[in-house]
């Protein structure tokens, strides 16, 4: 015949609070489910019990206690039960202390506040399970199983790839394949302090950015309080709310069970450093549960990750616009914002190489700014400084986009013309040389430019060309200067 389990006996209590108030509302409304009740003002008080570890339930509520002052001595008292149970009564946001209190014997809790009638609930629950808090073995072990697929499945995800969007992407996918896990959501504190919803997975109609009213400037948002994946980073804490009620915001509360959230549990993504998180992990829950030890640490051990995995992509991200910004200063004229020479050169060899390839003309045309030494020995090289760059904006509004301007030397320039014969080369340059004569240009009364023009002969390089267009240049000095040469074949 199966035995008929024994209704609990009474047990003894201790209830630890900082607050007569607390105490006493303890005390109220709790007192007739122990055979005997003892309260205490601190850890240090309820350390001085005697026969603690025989004190059949011993009761912190964490509400008044203050995380820096007090942690230590309520682990104390926790492992000073040895291995008897300890029911814990935490605020949503205080949720931080329960691995570690788990840490030091067992422990289990309850989200705050209750009211009365779920107190009793939750206590006469707690009493009716006995001195054995863990959970049977094999259930434990599924769930450890369940916890050591969640981690692999997190690290296979932010292995795979180093861009933002995508690594965040499949975290929150990640996540989600962790049973009871409806919605898996990733804020991200971007540079400058806006925290951003950066992605999210799960229901199809539940849209965090909506619930939340907006999906950026997050920090700044009325539900910073009340929505843990924001408290979480804004605090840098574990945040869980399994009673969507006790947000404070119904609003919020309603949103989410209309999508049939009942729990929600966030964790910070640390910074390494001290102050605000870099973000936070938000796991949204069909059901409310309670976590064990394991499970939140398996999920500190994931945000770690995550803020490993994330700071690598932002290094990254940093690192090519870095490059994309260095590849192109490295490639411009400092004083004139067009090519420099060593781009210059580059270009014409691909150019040259195009032309070829395609049979079309391609031309250079290469000019030289008129006795630019008396401009700097008579104004100043400022004054000189400030024609060469008129010069250069007056010739980079009549090329065309296809041609490539380049400052080749102190006042010399370059124009690389593909699809260009010589006598279109020919009338560019005269466009040049007109446009360049009537140009106001600041400080001096007037400028002139001497021209060159070439055409790629059919087996020529880079400097053949170039020492061509460069005679022909030479030749306009010769001819009086501002006026136009065509290289000889
Ligand atoms: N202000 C300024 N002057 C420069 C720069 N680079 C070169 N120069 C000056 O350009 C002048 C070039 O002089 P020259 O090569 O004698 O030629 P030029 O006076 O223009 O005479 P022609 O070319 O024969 O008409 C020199 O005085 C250089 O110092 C620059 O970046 N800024």
């Amino acid at each position: 015949m199966p035995q008929q389990a024994a209704p609990p006996g009474p047990t003894t209590g201790l209830f630890v609070n900082p607050a007569a108030a607390r105490r006493a509302g303890f005390e109220a409304v709790c007192g007739d489910q122990f055979a005997r009740l003892d309260l205490a003002d601190s850890a240090e008080a309820a350390l001085a019990t005697p026969d603690l570890p025989g004190v059949g339930l011993l009761v912190i509520d964490l509400d008044r206690f203050d995380p820096e002052l007090d942690h230590a001595g309520l682990a104390r008292l926790v492992a000073a039960r040895a291995g008897a149970p300890t029911f814990v009564l935490c605020p949503f946001a205080n949720a931080r202390w329960l691995p570690a209190l788990m840490a030091c014997g067992p422990v289990e809790y309850a989200i705050a506040p209750l009211d009365g009638e779920a107190l009793r609930a939750a206590l006469a629950a707690r009493l009716a399970a006995g001195p054995t808090p863990l959970a049977a073995p094999s259930p434990r072990e599924r769930a450890l199983d369940g916890l050591q697929a969640l981690r692999a499945r997190v690290r296979a995800a932010l292995g795979e790839g180093e861009e933002l969007a995508a690594l965040a992407e499949r975290l929150c996918q990640a996540l989600c394949g962790w049973p009871g896990v409806a919605h898996a959501a990733l804020f991200y504190l971007q540079p400058g302090g806006d925290l951003q919803l950066q992605a999210q997975h799960g229901e199809r109609n539940l849209n965090l950015a909506k619930v939340l009213g907006r999906a950026d400037r997050l920090l700044q948002s009325p539900l910073r309080h009340a929505f843990p994946g924001l408290l979480a980073a804004a605090a840098n804490t574990i945040v869980l709310l399994d009673d969507l009620d006790k947000s404070g915001e119904p609003r919020l509360a309603d949103a989410l069970r209309g999508h049939g959230i009942k729990l929600v549990l966030a964790l910070p993504i640390p910074s390494g450093g001290p102050g605000t998180a870099r973000g936070s992990l938000c796991l949204l829950l069909r059901e409310a549960r309670l976590f064990s030890r394991d499970e939140l640490d398996a999920l500190a051990e994931i945000a770690d990750l995550a803020a490993v995995a994330l700071r690598i992509a932002d290094m990254n991200r940093e690192g090519e616009a870095m490059l994309v910004r260095v590849t192109h200063l490295s490639t411009l004229d400092a004083l004139t914002g067009i090519a420099n020479r060593r781009q210059g050169e580059r270009l014409l060899e691909g150019e040259i190489k195009r032309a070829r390839r395609y049979k079309v003309p391609m031309a250079l045309i290469a000019f030289d700014i008129d006795r630019f030494k008396d401009v700097n020995d008579r104004y100043g090289h400022p004054v000189g400084d400030l024609v060469l760059r008129a010069v250069a904006d007056a010739a980079r509004k009549l090329v065309r986009a296809s041609d490539v301007l380049v400052r080749s030397g102190g006042e010399e320039f370059q124009v690389i013309a593909p699809h260009t014969s010589a006598i279109d080369g020919l009338k560019m340059a005269e466009k040049l040389r007109s446009a360049i004569e009537v140009t106001a240009m600041p400080g001096v009364d007037r400028v002139t430019v001497s021209l060159g023009v070439a055409q790629l002969g059919e087996h020529e390089s880079a400097d053949s060309l170039t020492v061509r267009v460069n005679a022909a240049l030479a030749r306009a000095k010769r001819a009086g200067r501002n006026c136009v040469e065509l290289a000889m074949g």
